[in-house]
């Protein structure tokens, strides 16, 4: 693809979204450079979903090691070593970035490892150079938010979480969102006593309500403390090094206090306004339906627009962009029917309306749920149920929404979430044989 310019594309921010932009585009010819300010994999692989899900899984022995004890296992006092985890999670970080780094360059993407800021419509300074382009693309995502009150500089975010050089004793969460509740479970299993802190009465605000009900039994089950409409007021650090958190109930004292508290666009001292490139009143870059900003030759895609701050939707984003710009292909994301999940112990996933959403926009609707101890958990006599949920629209017996919690949850709601994306009806559910015996065979069995 010819041009005047340095570059067709300048990516900025080599995350989820940007790397799969700027390969997608060098694949149709584009002559491509990328950004980074840190490390090639963005928040996902370095300090998000990747190392996150790893310490899900190492967490999860504690309760699989005590389990294996009623299935016949003489399982010697357990142990758990937080650096060993720690190191490894941390190698397959570094082994991971490689690998996109390596995807780049296969795809002839020229690598610039700092921060780039904007000069103009088709301008890009990194260090003392600036580039020319005839595209740009800020990728730049988000950051965590912290609050501002007194103190709070003392606490860590999940940035810091992966790198702990020991491990708390007593930890304050605040939030109640999706880190949150994950990290609460991981930390608990190994062995910290948290508390989560939130400011309002309710976690993970958009998941259905009995289904967060449920987590947050079986949380508390667990030894999570939860403290709900709790501001923090400030934080002192005591000559011990613990952490005094003010709230209105009264001082509480931890080893470290943890904020997950919402992620912010990553926009601050990025030069949009050289190009009069807007802002929404969070920081977020203002985009159309093909991501394109109020410059027209600079877009932006994933969590930096704050659409929905997901991998998965950054990388559909980044997809749809190089198609449409760079492949002759207009293509545009479609944000209906995004299935989530919480990967908390046990973990929560979700996908369409929930039941109060789905009475609220249509009236008459059916509910079916499966309520019910896993087959292990009754073994282990580990007092714990899933629930299982769909929700049906009367009118047209379509399933608009399903929820669960439970074993291997989200494994189970991927495959569920076509059926809702496709519009099935209730009735096709309950064709299916179940394969038994298995937790998901409930859902073609709700009655
Ligand atoms: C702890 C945690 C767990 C998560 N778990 C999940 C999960 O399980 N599932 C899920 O779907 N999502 C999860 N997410 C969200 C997911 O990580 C993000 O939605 C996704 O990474 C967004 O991709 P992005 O490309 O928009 O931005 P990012 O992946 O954040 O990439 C942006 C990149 O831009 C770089 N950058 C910023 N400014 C500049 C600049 N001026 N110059 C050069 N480089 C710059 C940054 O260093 C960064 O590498 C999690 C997030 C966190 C924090
Ligand atoms: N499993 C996953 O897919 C996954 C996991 C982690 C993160 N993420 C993504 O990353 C985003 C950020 O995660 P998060 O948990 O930080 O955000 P979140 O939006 O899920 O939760 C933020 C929480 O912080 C509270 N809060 C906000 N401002 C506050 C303040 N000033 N004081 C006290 N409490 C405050 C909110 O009430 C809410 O409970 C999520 O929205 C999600 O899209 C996804």
């Amino acid at each position: 693809m010819a041009t005047q310019r340095d570059f067709n594309l300048f990516v900025i921010g080599a995350g989820s979204g940007g790397v799969r932009a700027a390969r997608v585009s060098a694949a149709h010819g584009a002559k491509v450079a990328i950004a980074e300010e840190y490390r090639i994999g963005g928040t996902c692989v370095i300090r998000g979903c990747v190392p996150k899900k790893l310490l899900v899984y190492g967490a999860h022995f504690a309760e699989d090691l005590e389990d294996a004890r009623r299935f016949g296992w003489d399982v010697p006092e357990r142990k758990f070593d937080w650096p060993t985890l720690r190191d490894n999670v941390l190698a397959e970080v570094t082994r991971l970035s490689g690998l996109y780094t390596q995807t780049l360059d296969n795809h002839k993407v020229k690598v610039l490892p700092e921060r780039a800021v904007i000069t103009g419509p088709n301008s890009v300074r990194v260090g003392e150079r600036e580039y020319t382009s005839d595209v740009i693309l800020i990728a730049t995502g988000a950051r965590p938010h912290v609050p501002k009150q007194p103190g709070c500089e003392h606490g860590i975010t999940s940035n810091e979480a992966f790198h702990l050089e020991k491990l708390p004793k007593r930890l304050m969460i605040a939030g109640g969102g999706y880190i949150a509740n994950e990290f609460a479970g991981v930390f608990n299993e190994f062995g910290v006593k948290v508390t989560l802190v939130n400011r309002s009465d309710a976690i993970l605000r958009g998941y259905d309500a009995q289904i967060r009900d449920r987590l947050l039994q079986i949380s508390m089950t667990k030894g999570i403390q939860f403290l709900f409409n709790s501001p923090i007021e400030k934080i002192v650090k005591e000559p011990s090094g613990a952490l005094s958190v003010h709230m209105p109930g009264g001082p509480v004292e931890f080893d470290a206090v943890m904020f997950a508290t919402g992620r912010v666009p990553n926009t601050r001292g990025l030069g949009l306004e050289s190009a009069g490139v807007e802002v929404d009143e969070d920081g977020a870059v203002r985009v159309d339906d093909e991501s394109r900003s109020t410059c027209p030759s600079i877009y932006a895609v994933g969590d930096v627009t704050n659409r929905v701050q997901l991998t998965p939707v950054a990388i559909r984003e980044g997809q749809a962009f190089a198609d449409t710009v760079f492949g002759k292909k207009p293509t545009k994301v479609d944000y209906k029917c995004i299935p989530s999940a919480v990967f908390s112990h046990p973990p929560l996933a979700g996908v369409g309306l929930t039941e109060g959403e789905a009475r609220n926009q249509l009236g008459n609707v059916k509910v079916y749920t499966a309520d019910f101890r896993p087959m292990k958990n009754v073994l282990a006599g580990r007092n714990e149920r899933a629930l299982y949920k769909i929700v049906v629209d009367e009118a047209t017996e379509k399933v608009v929404g399903a929820h669960m919690i439970g074993p291997d949850a989200p494994e189970i709601l991927q495959v569920l979430a076509v059926a809702v994306k496709v519009g099935l009806r209730k009735s096709q559910l309950d064709e299916v044989v179940a394969i038994h015996p298995t937790m998901a065979e409930e859902l073609v069995l709700l009655k």
